[in-house]
């Protein structure tokens, strides 16, 4: 079976333009793949580059060399070489990615947000709603909020919106980067459970969990980035 993500040999040097084109040189050697239904969590001390992979892999930062091959719509693509318009066609479809922090528009209502990406895939607005709030009452969102935007809302309650919102979709590669940071034990096993969910759909996750516990339940591999390190 073809993994869902393989990448090879993929590097990455920061280079400061405005610091007299200063080289950073962060990875190197970056080689493991991720199979359908699995869990690999990178791992390391910080600053060792764990975020700067999870970025290459979405195709946020371009890699200087490597290769990341992506499993969409039935064919590999290798992200490291994508175009820009093939990079979002494969977050359109394949890769979602949920980060710590919600960035939603201004003014609209938590509801909705989370329902956003099934109705961007042509699921019915109120099918997608009700979608939305099963996960919400799942992350224990009251329903008094779901009608308010999410702007004012505390960083645990941000924090989950944004776990409904990333996990609604039916993306076959998930990238979660910190999905746990501000939560309680309760909301920690809410995700624990989603995790377990997509794996048993199939889906393909790269994570970065600082939280040891839960990076043992949810960890079918450990991957520590510390091997990657480009010495300067
Ligand atoms: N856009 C950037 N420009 C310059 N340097 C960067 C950039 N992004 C990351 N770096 C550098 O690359 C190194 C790795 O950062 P990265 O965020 O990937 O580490 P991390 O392992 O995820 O750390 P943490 O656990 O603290 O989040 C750091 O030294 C960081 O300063």
């Amino acid at each position: 079976m073809t993994p869902m993500i393989e990448i090879s040999h993929a590097e990455k040097t920061f280079t400061m333009h405005l610091q007299g084109g200063i080289e950073l040189p962060v990875v190197r050697g970056v080689s493991f793949h991720v199979d359908a239904g699995e869990c690999v969590v990178l791992s390391g001390p910080s600053g060792a580059g764990k975020s700067s992979i999870l970025k290459m892999i979405y195709g946020n930062y371009r890699c200087d060399g490597g290769r990341i091959g992506i499993r969409h719509q039935g064919a590999v693509i290798d992200l490291a070489r994508a175009e820009p318009r093939q990079v979002l066609g494969v977050r359109r479809s394949t890769i979602g990615y949920v980060s710590q922090f919600l960035r939603a528009v201004p003014r609209v209502p938590t509801i909705d947000v989370v329902a956003e990406p099934l109705i961007a895939n042509g699921v019915a607005r109120e099918e997608a709603r009700e979608c939305a709030g099963r996960l919400l009452r799942r992350l224990n969102i009251p329903e008094r909020l779901w009608r308010l935007p999410p702007s004012t809302f505390s960083g645990g309650e941000q924090q989950r919106v944004n776990i409904a919102h990333g996990f609604i979709s039916e993306y076959p590669i998930l990238l979660l980067d910190e999905p746990t940071a501000s939560l309680d034990a309760a909301n920690r096993s809410v995700v624990v459970e989603l995790i377990e969910e997509k794996k048993r759909k199939g889906v393909a996750m790269v994570a970065i969990v600082h939280d040891d516990e839960i990076r043992q339940l949810i960890a079918d591999r450990i991957i520590d980035v510390t091997a990657f390190a480009a010495a300067a």
